[in-house]
């Protein structure tokens, strides 16, 4: 076997908050992760020369800062494998919306050279590694929607009901650390415990009051386009900001009724319905005898 073909899920924060700060700047936070049936599509293929190549173009992103070819490349350092691959990114997550997309790209780079090319390294020793290239991709490699904590890389699992999401896209990339760094963000949310949260078919977005993302007033006031849309959906269900922005979503019993809402989308608006999955696509993909 030396080609490979394999999902990487987009994820919705589906409450963000932002409970402290770390000596060296990174933000403490509380959050909950789905994952849902958005995904980019990557296809492997191994090199015997080392090289890792990402084989068609991505607007804005060169291959040398992909988080798909840095994950490679790290993978080799850390194992000594000499094998390469060719990387094809077929691109689907909107970039920059907090949906998590380069993120889950990373960790689906991490899961399937760990099988391309025989490497057995297990599912924490993978976490470990994609925790280097950013806050968000461990979860992607646990597998479980998850109660997060620290940068992100405490995680347990959260069973969530089966869920309809319409998810808007305003038209601006919004960079993480330019909300993480804004003097207003606010950093003080008291702390919870998972226990506290409702669970499973109890579970709603906009359920429990005081569920919010804490990143999201910064966002509004720096790009109007997301307050514009958090306002449109707001008329049909209690609408959220996923991550860092842009991208704003609500919660559906039914695909019928995600549907009808977004069928309403004024034409200068984008965006589309998508599917809460119980688990990661990948999630039984990592080693589990492994080192
Ligand atoms: C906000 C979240 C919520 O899921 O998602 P996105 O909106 O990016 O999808 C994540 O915490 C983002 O994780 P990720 O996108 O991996 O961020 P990283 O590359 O690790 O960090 C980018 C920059 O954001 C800041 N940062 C990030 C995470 C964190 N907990 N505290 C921070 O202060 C740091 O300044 C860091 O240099
Ligand atoms: N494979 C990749 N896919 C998307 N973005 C990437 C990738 N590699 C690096 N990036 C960079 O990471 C930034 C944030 O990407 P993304 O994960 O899509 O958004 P977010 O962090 O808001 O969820 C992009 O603007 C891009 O510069």
């Amino acid at each position: 076997m030396n080609t490979l073909s394999c999902p990487a899920p987009a994820k919705l924060n589906l409450f963000l908050h932002v409970v402290g700060r770390r000596a060296d700047g990174y933000h403490l936070l509380q959050t909950l992760f789905r994952f849902i049936d958005l995904n980019d599509t990557l296809h492997f293929t191994s090199r015997p020369d080392g090289q890792v190549r990402r084989v068609n173009a991505l607007d804005g992103v060169p291959p040398e800062q992909d988080l798909c070819v840095r994950a490679a490349r790290l993978l080799q350092q850390e194992t000594g494998c000499r094998l390469g691959v060719d990387i094809e990114l077929e691109k689907r997550i909107p970039m920059g919306g907090g949906l998590g997309g380069g993120s889950s790209d990373a960790a689906t780079t991490l899961l399937a050279l760990n099988r391309l090319w025989g490497l057995g390294l297990s599912r924490e020793r993978l976490m470990r590694l994609g925790l280097a290239l950013g806050a968000d991709v461990p979860v992607f490699i646990f597998g479980d929607n998850a109660f997060a904590e620290g940068v992100g890389e405490r995680l347990q699992p959260f069973p969530l009901p089966d869920a309809w999401y319409v998810v808007l896209c305003p038209p601006v990339q919004v960079p993480t650390v330019q909300i993480f760094t804004h003097p207003e963000l606010t950093r003080n949310t008291i702390s919870m415990t998972m226990r506290a949260l409702p669970k499973g078919p109890d579970f709603r977005v906009g359920g429990l009051e005081g569920l919010k993302n804490d990143l999201q007033a910064v966002a509004c006031k720096l790009y109007p386009a997301v307050a514009e849309h958090l306002a449109w959906l707001m008329q049909f269900a209690p609408a959220l900001m996923t991550g860092s922005g842009a991208c704003v979503f609500a919660e559906f019993a039914t695909q019928a009724e995600a549907q009808a809402v977004l069928q309403r989308l004024p034409s200068n608006m984008r965006g589309f319905v998508a599917r809460g999955l119980q688990q990661h696509p990948l999630k039984d993909f990592a080693a589990a005898e492994a080192v």
